[in-house]
Formats: C-alpha cells, structure tokens, sequence
C-alpha cells in the first residue's frame, strides 16, 4: 500500500483500468460534515471536457464506503472510491513491452518484474489524481477558518500570457505532440508555526506530495531558482511587525521550515505529456529493437490544465498533516 504523512495519512491504490480508484485517509476528526457534493467543485476542476484535455470523460462519482454516518465523519478511516468506467484497454495492447519514452512503462516492468498493470499506465496514471484530490477536499475541511486557495495556471508551452494559451494548446495538438507548464498555489490565511523541522519542514512536506502528483519535475518556494541570482539585500524580506509580516515575500511564506504567517507560494512545473500522437521511436522488447512507436489512448495536450487542482491537493494535504486535532 502506498501510504503518507502523520496526522493525515493517505493509503491510495488502484490502477487506470481496473475497476476502481480509491483513497483511504487516517487521522480526519469525528464530527466533520460531509457529502458527496463536498466534492464535486474540485472534482469538476479535474474532469476533462476543456480544450487540450483527454477524450476520457469519467463521471467521477465520489463513494464514500467507511468513516462517514448520517453525514459526519466518524473519526475512522474515511475511505473514498471512483470507479473506471470510460476504459479502451486495447489501446494498451502494444505499450506492455513497446515502451513509451518518458512515461512509467519500462521501470514500471522493471521494478514490478512485468506484473504490473500496463493498462493506461496502470497505478502509474493520473487517474489516481482524483482520489487525490479528494483527499485534499478532506485536507481543506479540517484546515483553520480563513485559509484560501489561489491556484493557476502561470506557464504553457513557455507562454507566460494567458490570453494566449488556447493558441498554444491548439498548435501542439495540431503538430501531434504536447506541452508542460508551471502551476501556481498561493494560499492566504495560514498561521505562522506550521512545519516541523528538521525534517519535516513545510516545504518538505509540500515538495514531497508536489512530488508524488505524476509529471510534477520541478518546485519552488517564493522566488525559488529566481532568489538564486539575486544578491541577499534584493531576496530579503523586511520584517514589519512583531507577527511576522514582511515587505516582500521572496520566501513564499515560508522560514526555517515554518509557516511565517505571510502567503505561500509555491510553484510546480510539469513536463510536456509524454504520450504524445507523433510517431516516435523507441524500444521494444518483444523485438529487442528500438521501433517507430505510435502511441494510442486519449491523452492531454497539457497536463497542467487538469493538474492545477492536483497541486492545489497537496499543497493543503500538507498543511492538514501539521494540524494536531
Ligand atoms: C492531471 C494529469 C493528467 C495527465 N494526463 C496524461 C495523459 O493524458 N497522458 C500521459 O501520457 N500522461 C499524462 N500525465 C502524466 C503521466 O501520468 C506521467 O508523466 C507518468 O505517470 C510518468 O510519471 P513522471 O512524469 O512523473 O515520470 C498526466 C499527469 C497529470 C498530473
Ligand atoms: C483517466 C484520466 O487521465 C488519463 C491519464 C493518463 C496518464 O497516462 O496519466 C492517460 C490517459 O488515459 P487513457 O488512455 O486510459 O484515456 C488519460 O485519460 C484521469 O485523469 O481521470
């Protein structure tokens, strides 16, 4: 099982084609109000249906099977599950031994000696993303009153103006390939004191999901890889009062592992979809030869577009795991 955190702590499974994705979350307080509408605004932000996102058209129904009774949490394992019902299995026929370059296909085979489920890549899609977001619906409810999410798309294709984006989606899509993208989480409201360093910093815990959310290569906090040119008197954040609150915020809210109380910043940056319509070449086991490759499934020109909620998940699963209740 594949499990994190301490007070929040999330067993997630499944894989892309089999019957259903779910999450079970340890650690959520009894009494909490909550129902399957709770979800459905995050959820819809996941769904494809917008320019540059798969054809795959899931209903994502949220069931809630443990941890809930007449509509409050009871302080039990909550487990949520979706099911798979839009599958073209098929389409994966050829990539269990034809590999795609830069999705999970060959270590997948390698590190799960070709048991694994290569079926829309398996546990290694990001279909396993809207468990995730689920969780993180959980995450925001036990949060302190006041915290706000500002989560949005600052980078496609490397165009930093959004009027523009659509053009950029439909060039890639009109060459048959894919771009990346950088999402931007801000949060309001968080109090300062969250994080538990040495190893447990805020931004270790925040790296650590942003991390684990497919495609996601790069973080930063604040001015991040920016800071790094700048001299200390340019990144410094002037203190201004005895709460903490600073001038600037080169430090995305963040100092010496622990929340400072001004807003965080933290970006993500995701690769370009790997399955792209391009024929490629790439090796194939069943020849024990690098072959053109045309990959089939239906797949997002940017998964930034679907991805910008999965940060957001983390991000406020993260703060839910410094929260003692
Ligand atoms: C919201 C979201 C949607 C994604 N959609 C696709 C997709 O349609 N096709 C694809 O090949 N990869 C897609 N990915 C990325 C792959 O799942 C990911 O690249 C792959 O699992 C390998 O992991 P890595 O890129 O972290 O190495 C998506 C990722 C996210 C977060
Ligand atoms: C199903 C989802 O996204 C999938 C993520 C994905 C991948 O390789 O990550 C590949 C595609 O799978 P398929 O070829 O089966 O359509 C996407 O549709 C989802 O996010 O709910």
């Amino acid at each position: 099982m594949n499990i994190f955190g301490h007070n929040f702590r999330l067993a997630i499974w499944g894989e892309s084609h089999g019957p259903q994705i779910g999450i079970s979350i340890d650690g959520v307080p009894a009494g909490i109000p909550l129902s399957a509408e709770d979800f459905e605004a995050d959820l819809a932000r996941r769904r494809s249906g917008a320019r540059g996102t798969t054809p795959r058209r899931e209903p994502d129904i949220p069931q809630i099977v443990s941890g809930l009774y007449n509509g409050m949490t009871t302080g039990a394992p909550l487990t949520i599950e979706f099911a798979n019902t839009d599958t073209h299995s098929q389409d994966y026929a050829t990539v269990a031994r034809h590999y795609r370059p830069s999705h999970a296909d060959l270590v997948a085979y390698h590190r799960f000696n070709g048991f694994n489920d290569p079926r829309g890549g398996g546990h290694f899609s990001a279909r396993l993303t809207v468990a995730f977001v689920a969780a993180g619906v959980v995450a925001k409810k036990m949060l302190p009153p006041g915290i706000a999410f500002d989560t949005r798309i600052t980078e496609i294709g490397g165009c930093t103006d959004p009027a523009r984006f659509d053009e950029v989606l439909r060039a890639a899509a009109a060459d048959r390939d894919s771009v990346g993208g950088i999402i931007e989480c801000r949060v309001q409201g968080v109090p300062l004191g969250l994080g538990q360093p040495f190893f447990d910093s805020a931004e270790s815990l925040i790296a650590h999901l942003l991390f684990a959310v497919p495609a996601v290569k790069g973080v930063e906090f604040g001015s991040g890889f920016a800071g790094a040119r700048m001299r200390g008197s340019q990144n410094n954040d002037p203190l201004l009062d005895v709460e903490g609150t600073t001038a600037t915020n080169n430090a995305g809210g963040i100092n010496g592992g622990i929340t400072n109380g001004n807003e965080i910043v933290v970006r993500a940056a995701v690769k370009p979809t790997p399955s792209i319509g391009r024929e490629q070449n790439t090796y194939n086991l069943a020849t024990d030869k690098v072959e053109p490759l045309t990959i089939r499934g239906r797949h997002d020109v940017c998964v930034a577009l679907r991805g910008a909620v999965v940060v957001e998940a983390a991000v406020a699963i993260a703060l839910a795991n410094f929260i003692r209740h």
